[in-house]
């Protein structure tokens, strides 16, 4: 029987860095997926389809804001479709090469293709052959978990796993769930014309993240049209692609709603069955593997991290974990997971980025904290760009002046998100930031602006 050092399941953005960093550790290392070709959801059904298909949206849309900017080109733009998805095609291609190329450097690391299965804690299955191993990794990500819903029509409609195979540009769709996959995906569709509807349980969308943001993108979506309905029972969900029926009830009133296409996207759900882990002791529930702040799992030789666990769910917190769990099997010192320092990007429109704590989290801490604001519409770039839309916010703890969490609103968050995460990370005050120079104009300016805010408020409150 062969045997390893470290076998790691799933080649996703969790377990191929694992991988490679146990072999440049030097350890004999097998990865293991059910694809022919590492880069997991995130590359194949997740971050990066979506982003593609976003950016040429999000182009297209360029066009329909110029008369702003006073260039007139309506009626002329047009979108290739197919050329778009083809453009994916490739994306996704040369990005799973360039993985796989960057683990044939190590000859030490071996990547095969097939379904691993526990069978004792030392042994996996991998399609009928034995494998031992010291260490395992568990990274085998998750996949859409479809809610009890009643009806026919649930195993017809699409989740992120089928939506970025369809060629044809849907006329209309409806999504069931207001959560980060139907919110980056609704507003895509409806800048490419298609008539949009999204039905959600909550009093409002992205309700797992901080409100004020949140309602920026919601107000934005019922402005540009989209169908928003909040607050809805589901009933029936009946028919197959090109004729959906979802039965609802809203405000004690029922509704039907006829739609030709039909996403599900209603949360996560470990993708854990099949692997044996009943029969190596791993405990896990519906949400995941359980994992301690090491990222042991309850077996001692076996790892879990990324989407296949309890916590966060983003592509690079899968691959943070994968550091800290390579560190934590060969490297004697334990290290463990920081969820205060955690930061994510939503590509929403306007994007929503967040590092650290929200006013929310403070609070379900016990922790005090004060929020201080910055609205872009006054800011010289935004005005510039005609993008004033959105805010940054700082949530700074009120004992040591530490800024916890920032929350970002803007056209362009996601780059601004790298200075947030600097400041949680290190945990600067507002005097730290006032030091550091922004240039003008640029949007960045906007944290220099937030600081100056907070400490000449400081300054007033002292001298009272
Ligand atoms: C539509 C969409 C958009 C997203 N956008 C973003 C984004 O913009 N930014 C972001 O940070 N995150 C985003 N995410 C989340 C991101 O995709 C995940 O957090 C990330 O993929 C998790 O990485 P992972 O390595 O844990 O698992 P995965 O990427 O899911 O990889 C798991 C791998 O394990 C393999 N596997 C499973 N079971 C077995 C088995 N028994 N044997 C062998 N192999 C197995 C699978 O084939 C898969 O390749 C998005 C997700 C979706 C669905
Ligand atoms: N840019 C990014 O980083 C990005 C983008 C997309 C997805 N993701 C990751 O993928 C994860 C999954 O996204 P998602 O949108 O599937 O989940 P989600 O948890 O973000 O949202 C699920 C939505 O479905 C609703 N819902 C849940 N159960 C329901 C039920 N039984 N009936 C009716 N409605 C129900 C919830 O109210 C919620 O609005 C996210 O948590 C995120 O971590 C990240």
């Amino acid at each position: 029987m062969k045997k390893y050092d470290l076998v790691v399941i799933g080649a996703g953005p969790g377990g191929t860095p694992a991988a490679m960093a146990a072999a440049q550790f030097g350890k004999s290392v097998l990865l293991v997926d059910k694809r022919d070709a590492p880069g997991g959801e995130c590359l194949f059904e997740g971050c990066i389809p979506s982003k593609v298909l976003e950016n040429a949206a999000n182009r297209f849309e360029i066009f329909k804001e110029m008369k702003a900017f006073h260039i007139d080109v309506e009626g002329k733009e047009q979108i290739h479709w197919e050329a778009v998805l083809e453009d994916k095609k490739q994306i996704l291609k040369r990005r799973s090469m360039g993985a796989m190329k960057q683990m044939e450097r190590f000859p030490n690391l071996e990547f095969r293709q097939g379904t691993a299965r526990f069978t004792d804690m030392h042994t996996i299955d991998i399609d009928g052959e034995q494998i031992a191993f010291d260490h395992a990794i568990i990274a085998t990500g998750a996949a859409a978990f479809l809610p009890p819903f009643e009806g026919e029509g649930v195993k017809n409609a699409w989740t992120n796993a089928e939506v970025f195979e369809k060629t044809e540009l849907p006329k209309e769709i409806t999504f069931i769930g207001a959560g980060a996959i139907s919110c980056e995906l609704v507003q895509m569709f409806n800048k490419l014309g298609t008539k949009c509807h999204m039905l959600e349980r909550s009093e409002r969308i992205l309700k797992h993240i901080d409100e004020e943001s949140a309602m920026v993108v919601q107000e934005k979506m019922i402005r540009e049209g989209i169908d928003v309905q909040l607050n809805i029972t589901f009933g029936k969900i009946e028919g197959e692609e090109g004729a959906f029926s979802v039965s609802y009830t809203q405000d004690g009133e029922a509704k039907v709603l006829e739609t030709p296409y039909l996403l599900i996207a209603t949360g996560r759900a470990a993708n854990v069955e099949g692997l044996g882990l009943e029969t190596v002791g791993v405990d896990f529930d519906r949400h995941g593997i359980h994992v301690d702040e090491t990222l042991q799992t309850t077996q001692e030789n076996i790892y879990a991290v990324g989407d296949c666990t309890v916590g966060p769910k983003f592509a690079h917190w899968a691959t943070y974990e994968a550091g800290i769990a390579i560190h934590n099997i060969f490297a004697p010192m334990k290290h463990k997971t920081d969820m205060s320092k955690l930061s994510w990007v939503l590509f929403s429109d306007p994007q929503i980025a967040s590092v650290g704590l929200s006013e929310a989290d403070a609070q379900k801490l016990g922790m005090e904290v004060s929020v201080e604001r910055y609205d872009y519409a006054v800011d010289a770039r935004a005005q510039l760009d005609k993008a004033e839309e959105g805010f940054l916010k700082f949530v700074i703890e009120k004992k040591s002046g530490i800024i916890r969490g920032i929350q970002i609103v803007s056209e362009d968050a996601s780059s601004l998100s790298g200075e947030a995460s600097l400041i949680v990370a290190n945990e600067l005050k507002a005097m730290d930031v006032m030091k550091t120079i922004h240039p003008h104009p640029t949007l960045t300016e906007s944290f220099g602006k937030l600081a100056q805010q907070i400490f000449f408020k400081s300054m007033m409150q002292s001298r009272r």
